[in-house]
């Protein structure tokens, strides 16, 4: 059992820490890693179609297909997560096509992210409409999330997964179906939240601009010597 020092001291440290991270599909080895992502970092990790990219995300975040074996320690924030459940690890996760549940407004779908340990109605609205302000849409709690455009949409993702308060983000092609435009003002918010947060993050892209400006350390996966 931790005493409260070990305990802070061990949140203290807010990296994303992948330990001889190893994946195989069938018996052959896909990927291979070794990574300490800082806070407030962004790791970029790119890789032909095919070399494993999204699985491992899914080692991190805990949903990963049973016909996938994968070896290696993960720890976050202090905490040896791999083995945990999904909903244990305090993993954000962004992906190209976010869905909103349909059925509720744009504020009901936020509210649903924030942690039961976030109390009362209030603080709980004046939770969702801080960081409706933050993605620039302060006026479209009421909203019915099939009127959104998809920049709206993009953005109301971010929002809900950044109230969800992650420990870490992962980020899988989450710009990829954007416009140009679109594009570059997402990439921005997303990375300036991550920063603001001072959350360790990793962003899956094929996009060598989505990486120059993630600013971190990039990955490629599928060289020799790496997987
Ligand atoms: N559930 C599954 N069962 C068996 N094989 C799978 C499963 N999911 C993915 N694969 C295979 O595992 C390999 C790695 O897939 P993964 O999605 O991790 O690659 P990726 O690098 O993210 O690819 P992309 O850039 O195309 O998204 C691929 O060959 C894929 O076909």
């Amino acid at each position: 059992m931790l005493d409260n020092g070990a305990r802070q001291g061990a949140k203290a440290d807010a990296s994303l820490d992948l330990r001889a991270v190893r994946i195989a599909l069938n018996g052959q080895a896909l990927l291979q890693l070794e990574h300490t992502v800082a806070p407030g970092e962004i790791l970029t990790v790119m890789g032909p179609s095919g070399s494993g990219k999204s699985s491992l995300l899914a080692y991190i975040g805990g949903f990963l297909d049973p016909a996938f074996t994968a070896r290696g320690e993960v720890w976050l924030g202090g905490r040896k997560i791999d083995g945990r459940p999904a909903s244990d690890r305090h993993c954000g996760l962004l992906f190209q096509d976010a869905l909103l549940f349909p059925h509720m407004n744009v504020g009901q779908n936020l509210a649903f992210a924030l942690p039961s340990a976030v109390r009362g109605r209030q603080t709980r609205q004046e939770e969702v409409r801080r960081v409706l302000r933050q993605i620039g849409l302060p006026d479209i709690e009421k909203r019915d999330p099939a009127t959104l455009s998809g920049g709206q949409k993009a953005r109301v993702a971010l929002a809900r997964t950044l109230l969800s308060r992650p420990d870490a983000m992962l980020l899988d092609e989450p710009f990829s179906s954007l416009d140009a435009d679109l594009r570059t003002a997402m990439r921005d918010l997303t990375f300036g939240a991550i920063r603001q947060a001072g959350i360790p993050a990793i962003l899956v892209t094929h996009d060598k601009v989505d990486a120059e400006a993630a600013r971190g350390p990039v990955v490629t996966i599928g060289e020799p010597g790496i997987a």
